[in-house]
C-alpha cells in the first residue's frame, strides 16, 4: 500500500508591528487566501480517502464472501504419495489418478507420504485431514484384555509351549534373556490351516501377560487407498508403543508379504511399500519396549523371504490340526459348558473327525446343541452329535466341488 503524502503545512500570520494598516490588511487578506487554499486541499484529500475506504470496505467484503464459497464448497480427498522438489505428488480417491501440486505454505513442513489430504479443483491442498483415529479403529481390533486363556486352546500344547517362550517370557522376564545374553525372537510367525487356533493362540498370550492384544489383519492393509497400507503398518506399531506391554497380531501377513509378482501394476507396488514399511518397523523393533510382534498366514508357501529375515520373522510355529488325542480335547473344550449326556463317548467321536480344524470341532458341537434344543431336550446326546456331524458332512459335500483344500508347508 502506498504512504499517503504529508500534510500541507500550517499556514502562518506573521504581522510586523511596524507595518502600516494598509500592509496588515493585505498581509491578513494573503493569510486567508493560504487558509483557504489549504483548505480546500484538505477537504480534497478528504473525499480521496473516503473514497479509498469505501474501496477497502468492498474488498473485505468481496473476499469475505470468497472465504465463505471456499470453506462451503466440496474439497476432494487424496492421499500424499512423494514429497519432491517440484511440489507434491497426490493421487486421488475415487479415480486414483497422479497430480503434481501444491499445498500453501502452512501446510507444507507438516505433509508426509501417506497422508490424506482435501483438495480443491485446481487439486490445491487446503487441508490435512486426520485420518488416524479412524483408519485405526477400522482397521484395527483393540482389545485391552482378551478373554482367552491357554486352557481354552486344545490340541496344540507344544505350539502353546514355544509361542509362550517366544512372546510371553520375553514380556515377563525380559532380565532373564539379559542375564543369558539372549537375544529373544524378534517376531513370531504362525502357519498352518485355517481354524487351527493361531489367533487364539495371540490372544491367549496377551491375556496372560496382561498386554493389550492389538489385531490387524493384512487384508485391511492392502485394501486401502494408496499410501495407507503403509501408513496403517507405522500406526499399528506406534499404537502398540502407547499401549506397551502390547501384542501385535497380523493375521493373513501373506495378503502384504507375498513373494514379489512379474506384474508391474501399481497395486503390486502399493502392496509392496506396505511390506517395505512393516519391514522397517519390525528393523527398528529393539528401541519399541515391552511390545511383542505375532503374525499368521494359512500360505506359508507364499510367503516373501525377506519377511522370514533374522530379525524379523525369526520365530516359525506350524500350527497344524488336531490329531485324534487333540480332537477328543478340544471336543471336551467346547462342550464344558453344555450339558452333555454321560453316553457321549468323546474319544470315539475325535476319532470320526480326522481333517477337522479346530473351529469345525467347535461348531460340530455348537450344531449338536442345536439338534438338542430343536428336539426340546435340555442334554446333548450322541445322536446330536451324529446328526450334527451327518449335516457337517452333507454341507461339505454339497460346497466342495473340487476336493479338499490342500496347503504346502
Ligand atoms: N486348538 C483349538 N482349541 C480350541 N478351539 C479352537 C482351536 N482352534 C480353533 N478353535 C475354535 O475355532 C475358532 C477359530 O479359531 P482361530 O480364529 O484361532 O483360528 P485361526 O487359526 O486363527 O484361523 P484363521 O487362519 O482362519 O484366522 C476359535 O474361536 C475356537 O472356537
Amino acid at each position: 500500500m502506498s504512504r499517503s503524502p504529508s500534510l500541507p503545512d500550517r499556514p502562518r500570520l506573521d504581522l510586523d508591528p511596524e507595518m502600516s494598516e494598509a500592509e496588515r490588511l493585505a498581509a491578513i487578506r494573503q493569510h486567508y487566501e493560504r487558509l483557504v487554499s489549504v483548505n480546500d486541499e484538505l477537504d480534497q484529500r478528504l473525499s480521496e480517502a473516503t473514497d479509498r475506504r469505501e474501496e477497502l470496505r468492498e474488498e473485505v467484503e468481496q473476499l469475505k464472501r470468497r472465504n465463505e464459497t471456499l470453506k462451503t464448497s466440496s474439497l476432494y480427498l487424496a492421499t500424499v504419495e512423494e514429497l519432491t522438489d517440484d511440489g507434491v505428488v497426490i493421487k486421488q480417491h475415487g479415480n486414483n489418478q497422479e497430480v503434481l501440486t501444491e499445498a500453501s505454505p502452512h501446510l507444507e513442513s507438516d505433509l508426509e507420504a501417506g497422508d490424506r489430504v482435501a483438495i480443491n479443483d485446481s487439486f490445491a491442498i487446503q487441508q490435512l485431514l486426520d485420518d488416524e483415529t479412524d483408519s485405526r479403529a477400522q482397521a484395527m481390533e483393540i482389545d485391552a484384555s482378551p478373554e482367552i486363556v491357554y486352557d481354552d486352546i486344545g490340541g496344540i500344547d507344544e505350539q502353546v509351549r514355544e509361542v509362550r517362550e517366544a512372546v510371553e517370557d520375553p514380556l515377563t522376564n525380559p532380565e532373564m534373556f539379559e542375564t543369558v545374553g539372549v537375544e529373544p525372537p524378534s517376531g513370531v510367525l504362525l502357519y498352518g490351516p485355517p481354524g487351527t487356533g493361531k489367533t487364539m493362540l495371540a490372544k491367549a498370550v496377551a491375556n496372560e501377560t496382561d498386554a493389550t492384544f492389538i489385531k490387524m489383519a493384512g487384508s485391511e492393509l492392502v485394501r486401502k487407498f494408496i499410501g495407507e497400507g503403509s501408513r496403517l503398518v507405522r500406526d499399528l506399531f506406534d499404537l502398540a508403543a502407547e499401549r506397551e506391554p502390547a501384542v501385535i497380531f497380523i493375521d493373513e501377513i501373506d495378503a502384504v508379504a507375498s513373494k514379489r509378482t512379474d506384474s508391474k501394476t501399481s497395486g503390486d507396488a502399493e502392496v509392496q511399500r506396505t511390506m517395505m514399511q512393516l519391514l522397517s518397523e519390525m528393523d527398528g523393533f529393539e528401541d519399541r519396549g515391552e511390545v511383542r510382534i505375532i503374525a499368521a498366514t494359512n500360505r506359508f508357501d507364499m510367503l516373501d523371504e525377506a519377511i522370514l529375515r533374522p530379525g524379523r520373522f525369526d520365530r516359525l510355529i506350524e500350527v497344524p490340526k488336531p490329531n485324534v488325542e487333540g480332537r477328543e480335547h478340544i471336543l471336551k473344550i467346547h462342550t464344558r459348558n453344555m450339558n452333555v449326556d454321560d453316553d457321549v463317548d468323546f474319544a470315539d467321536i475325535a476319532t470320526s473327525l480326522d481333517d477337522y480344524s479346530g473351529a469345525d470341532i467347535a461348531a460340530l458341537a455348537t450344531e449338536a446343541g442345536m439338534f438338542a434344543i430343536r428336539d426340546e431336550r435340555t442334554e446333548i446326546r450322541r445322536a446330536d452329535f451324529d446328526a450334527a456331524y451327518a449335516k457337517v458332512e452333507d454341507a461339505d459335500e454339497q460346497t466342495t466341488i473340487p476336493g479338499p483344500t490342500t496347503y504346502q508347508y
